[in-house]
């Protein structure tokens, strides 16, 4: 065990935290993953991203999913510029997951452990690993708009810029690697890469690391002005739905959709990851299943002040 000093003993997570409180909860929340999966695929990847801007904002605390109290100035997390893009389907995933949990298991549930739960599912339904999800976060009460962007890595952020916040968060540079490849599923808004695909670090010239039939075929869907703003182009070309390693194999193949994806490839101390787990599908779900449990436990909540488990998730309880 790591002595952690400055910020105290570590809250313990443990699979088995509800055994006694909450026995079915797994079941409780598979089944409307389940439905959910069928019904609005898009909660799938929105709700893995729901999870990792949550535990990077304040840990993972549930604080992403407050809403903004009506008549506040401040904004809440959700309401934040970078988490706008987040579908609505993966909010709507845990309250409805949160509601089923309460009938069975009332007031003892955090939203932070649903939240972690769902994602695991969705990574599952998709075709990526089953593991066991450790329990006991508590949810925050704090939900600040304004703390958002300096703690959520942007889509041209530098490999020193990620691997500084990652550090930041007590992940490891293989981390990076591993957790970029939830990207093997959903999609992205032209916003985010227009400029890669146009005008690259003002060069008024595409990213020349991009294969140049995919640069045609995101050039028209994306106009460089004035496009529609909905479309989206998914991440993972080969397969987008599926949960599998292709991400890293397209990385190779010059076919990253953000500029991060790219560099994970591009630069000499993560290519050698790349090769590693685009090799070896195995070997990703087994370091992926390792980092999401890492990344889930960032933060979490411990001592008497600022925790409490939410009746309501959205609900902003002061
Ligand atoms: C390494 C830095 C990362 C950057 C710069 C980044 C950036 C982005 C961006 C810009 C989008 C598109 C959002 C949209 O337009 O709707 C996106 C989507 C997504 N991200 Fe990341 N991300 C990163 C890491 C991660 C991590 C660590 C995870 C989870 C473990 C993750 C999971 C996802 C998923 C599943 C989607 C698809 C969402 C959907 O289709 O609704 N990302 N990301
Ligand atoms: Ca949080
Ligand atoms: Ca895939």
């Amino acid at each position: 065990t790591t002595t952690n000093a400055a910020a105290g003993p570590p809250r313990q997570l443990a699979v088995d935290y509800y055994a006694k409180s909450c026995p079915d909860l797994d079941q409780l929340v598979a089944s409307v993953t389940a439905q959910q999966f069928k019904e609005s695929p898009v909660a799938g990847p929105a709700t893995i991203r729901l999870f990792f801007h949550d535990c990077f904002v304040q840990g993972c605390d549930g604080s992403i999913l407050i809403s903004t109290s009506p008549g506040s100035k401040e904004l809440a997390e959700r309401d934040a510029q970078d988490n706008k893009d987040l579908a609505k389907e993966a909010y709507d995933s845990i309250e409805k997951a949160k509601a089923v949990v309460e009938s069975k298991c009332p007031g003892v549930v955090s939203c932070a452990d649903i939240l972690a739960i769902a994602a695991r599912d969705f990574v599952h339904l998709a075709g990526g690993p089953y593991y066991q999800v450790k329990k006991g976060r508590w949810d925050g009460k704090i939900s600040m708009a304004s703390m958002v962007h300096a703690n959520l890595p942007r889509a041209n952020s530098t490999l020193d810029e990620l691997l500084k916040l990652f550090t930041s968060k007590g992940l490891a540079l293989r981390d990076l690697v591993v957790l970029s490849g939830a990207h093997t599923i959903g999609f992205a808004h032209c916003e985010h890469f227009v400029t890669r695909i146009y005008d690259y670090r003002g060069s008024k010239q595409p990213d020349p690391s991009i294969d140049p039939r995919l640069l045609k075929a995101l050039r028209m869907s994306c106009p460089h002005f004035g496009g529609n703003v909905d479309i989206v182009a998914p991440f993972d070309v080969t397969t987008p739905f599926s949960f599998d390693n292709a991400y890293y194999g397209n990385l190779k193949a010059k076919l990253g959709l953000l500029e991060t994806d790219q560099a994970l490839f591009l630069d000499p101390r993560t290519q050698p990851l790349v090769q590693e787990l685009a090799k070896d599908k195995q070997k990703f779900f087994q370091e992926f299943v390792v980092a999401m449990e890492k990344m889930g436990s960032i933060g979490v909540k411990s001592g008497r002040t600022h925790r409490e488990k939410r009746k309501d998730c959205s609900m902003h309880m002061l």
